[in-house]
């Protein structure tokens, strides 16, 4: 533990370099009784010096959690050690505006904040100086780096026209879900959908009109299965969702209700009024199947089934 403490008295530090420096400066007692308290800190706390030195900080800055910072200020008199609040920990110490209120996204000023013991003559520390640094503009860089890659993966995960998870992604989540399946009791099903000779819709509605039936299926799907299970686009008018914790009685209900309703939506695209159905085939996981592709590929076993059969049903691998 370093002892970084200083020897400093205000009134050897020219006043001019205390006010006109563009960091907080403050020093307090052991009570937090405030001693010096800069132009900067003026300025942004819309508070004069006269009115707030001989007072306690907490009194002028409700928002600061006193039992919070009397804790963190501990090592500053126990060890004669520096104590830092940064920004990424608590965005600010003071709810200060933001600097430039015309340009800046943020709230409040963010900020990193230094407290250092001043020891005295006598090597006893009584007081704490308090260096408080406007960091508004680095967080905001930060967090809006932070938003743009969250917003890239997003995107990189997700179908563009039907807003599900792409097939790269559904299949990294499915090997996943896969490898859980292998230890757990619960079974899950796999369901595999195509929507019932697509080719005519678009031969007869045009490729537009095909996109939007495939993106208002997409939309009903979404609605039918559960935030816990894993649905997909997985290729162009195919789906695949696994039914997390459903036996294939209980995906049976599912794929029926995604069958009806499929059936009954009408799709409105210039003027036209569309219709159509879709076929569904259903694989409970069984330990038996060599691998997750395995598994899938019964459940399209089955839906091959369905359309071999007439199409507009579901049917169930066995
Ligand atoms: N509009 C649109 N069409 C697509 C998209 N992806 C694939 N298709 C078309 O979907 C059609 C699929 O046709 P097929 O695989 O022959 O199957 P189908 O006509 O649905 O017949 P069955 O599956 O046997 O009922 C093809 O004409 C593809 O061009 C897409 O993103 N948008």
């Amino acid at each position: 533990m370093s002892n970084a403490g200083a020897l400093i008295d205000s009134s050897y530090v020219p006043a001019g370099l205390l006010d006109s420096i563009e960091v907080g400066i403050a020093v307090l007692d052991r009570n937090f009784n405030v001693q010096v308290w800069n132009k900067f800190l003026e300025n942004h706390g819309a508070k004069k010096a006269e009115s707030i030195i001989g007072n306690s900080l907490f009194s002028h800055f409700p928002e600061i959690e006193e039992r919070w910072l009397r804790t963190k200020v501990d090592p500053v008199f126990n060890l004669k050690s520096p104590v830092f609040i940064i920004w990424e920990q608590r965005p600010y110490l003071f709810k200060f505006d933001c600097n430039r209120p015309v340009t800046c996204a943020a709230d409040f000023m963010y900020q990193n904040v230094t407290m250092f013991p001043i020891v005295d003559q006598n090597g006893h520390v009584e007081r704490f100086c308090m260096l408080v640094y406007d960091v508004t503009e680095q967080a905001l860089g930060k967090l809006g780096m932070e938003h743009l890659n969250e917003e890239l993966k997003t995107a990189s995960r997700v179908d563009g026209l039907t807003g599900l998870f792409n097939r790269r992604y559904w299949q990294e989540r499915f090997d996943e879900m896969h490898k859980l399946c292998v230890r757990r009791e619960k079974p899950s099903t796999a369901l595999m959908l195509d929507i019932d000779h697509f080719k005519r819709i678009n031969d007869t509605y045009g490729h537009q009109a095909g996109d939007k039936v495939i993106k208002m299926l997409a939309a009903l799907i979404k609605r039918c299965v559960r935030e816990t299970d894993l649905a997909g686009r997985y290729g162009g008018e195919e789906f695949a969702i696994i039914l997390n914790d459903s036996s294939v009685e209980d995906a049976k209900a599912v794929a029926e209700r995604i069958r009806q309703l499929a059936q009954r939506l009408i799709v409105e695209h210039d003027g036209e009024s569309i219709t159509f159905t879709v076929s569904l085939g259903l694989a409970q996981f069984s330990s038996d199947f060599k691998g997750a592709m395995a598994w899938l590929e019964c459940a399209d076993q089955a839906l091959y089934q369905a359309k071999e059969n007439g199409r507009n049903q579901y049917r169930i691998y066995v």
